[in-house]
């Protein structure tokens, strides 16, 4: 394993031409051989999935007026991305089944994106309806898991997704797309980077704004998120990624930190580290927001983002839940504060 860390931001520097060019020493070395230079920029944009991901698996239903305080709340923490809601099958995720309320009644702040799934047309169809600017489609890595999670394989998944993107794209909606199991399937075990980098380039050129690299069950490290992104960057740009880590084995931090060696700079995250797949066993919550916003200020990027009212969120959200908060960062804080 070859990639070298730095404890900042990669800083272009001049040289003798007056162009600006990246300091090479500091680059990771896959990337360069991928021909892909990474992004120089310390901006990071946050994506915050606790509303849907976050609550998506809780087996009691959460009222409608609590999601709707819980996304008031991120709304005024300087997140301009956050995924609300799934417009999916009641059936298979009831605790999504008031997505239509959900969109109705948030108070929706200017230059926020109140993103939601939509697995189909149906769901794009509902979406519409509920006057969402951003849907998020979602595949996978893995034929096991596509089927456990969207019951039906890779391909028909890819060509659902197509008409989904063809319609939004008519209705002036953005779409993101997400794949799943990106470095191990709780079904299959190992995924192949090049299985990954496949459905990636078929999502990017399908005409996905943004494709998410999911860490389903958490099992990444900085080595095997290294040679996945090595594959997928070879196919997408890295200014057309975005990082989605699940921390079921403490590494979700040290991935992330990896992916923005290889010049990503959006990161998906979930407040007090709600959440999980209900279609992944033993998965469970995302990386916590605050943690990840603790990281990042400390290593010189910035998010726009408060980490103080996102601890607040984080809190009230954990205490409605009846649940200690998953961010150690907003457990140390919250204890330095009392
Ligand atoms: C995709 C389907 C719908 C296929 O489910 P299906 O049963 O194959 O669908 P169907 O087309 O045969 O329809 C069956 C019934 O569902 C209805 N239906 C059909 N579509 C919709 C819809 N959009 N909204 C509402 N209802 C819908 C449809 O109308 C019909 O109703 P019925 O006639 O039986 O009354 C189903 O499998 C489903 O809803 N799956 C959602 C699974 C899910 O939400 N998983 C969690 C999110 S993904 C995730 O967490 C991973 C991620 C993104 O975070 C990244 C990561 O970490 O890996």
């Amino acid at each position: 394993m070859t990639v070298s860390f730095t404890l900042r931001a990669t800083r272009p520097v001049i040289n003798c031409i007056g162009r600006r060019v990246f300091e090479q020493s500091k680059l990771p070395r896959r990337c360069l051989q991928a021909g892909k230079l990474p992004s120089n920029s310390n901006k990071v944009r946050i994506v915050e999935v606790g509303p849907r991901d976050g609550l998506q698996n809780e087996k009691k239903l959460v009222p409608t007026e609590i999601k709707v305080e819980f996304v008031n709340r991120l709304s005024k923490t300087g997140l301009t991305a956050i995924e609300t809601t799934s417009f999916v099958s009641p059936k298979w995720v009831p605790q999504m089944s008031d997505a239509n309320e959900v969109m109705a009644q948030i108070t929706r702040v200017p230059g926020i994106y109140y993103s939601a799934l939509t697995p189909n047309i149906k769901g794009l169809e509902n979406a519409i309806a509920a006057n969402v600017e951003e849907v998020a489609i979602f595949g996978a890595a893995s034929e096991t898991f596509s089927k456990k999670n969207i019951n039906c394989s890779i391909d028909e998944s890819l060509q659902r997704f197509e008409q989904v993107i063809k319609k939004a794209n008519e209705n002036g909606i953005r779409v993101r797309g997400y794949i799943s199991c990106v470095l191990g399937c709780p079904y299959e075990g190992e995924v192949a980077p090049e299985a990954v980098a496949d459905t990636a380039e078929k999502m990017y050129k399908m005409g996905c704004y943004e494709v998410s690299l999911a860490d389903t069950i958490g099992v990444g490290t900085p080595g095997s998120m290294a040679k996945m992104l090595e594959s997928v960057m070879k196919v997408v740009p890295p200014d057309k990624l975005a990082i989605h880590c699940h921390d079921t084995y403490g590494q979700a931090l040290a991935n992330i930190f990896c992916a923005l060696q290889f010049g990503i700079r959006v990161v998906d995250c979930s407040v007090a580290g709600l959440g999980g797949c209900p279609f992944a066993k033993g998965a469970t919550g995302n990386v916590a927001t605050e943690d990840v916003l603790y990281m990042l200020d400390k290593s010189g990027y910035e998010t726009g983002v408060d980490l103080a009212k996102m601890v607040d969120t984080g809190n009230y959200i954990s205490n409605f839940l009846q649940r200690s908060n998953g961010s150690r960062v907003a457990v140390a804080l919250s204890a330095n504060k009392s």
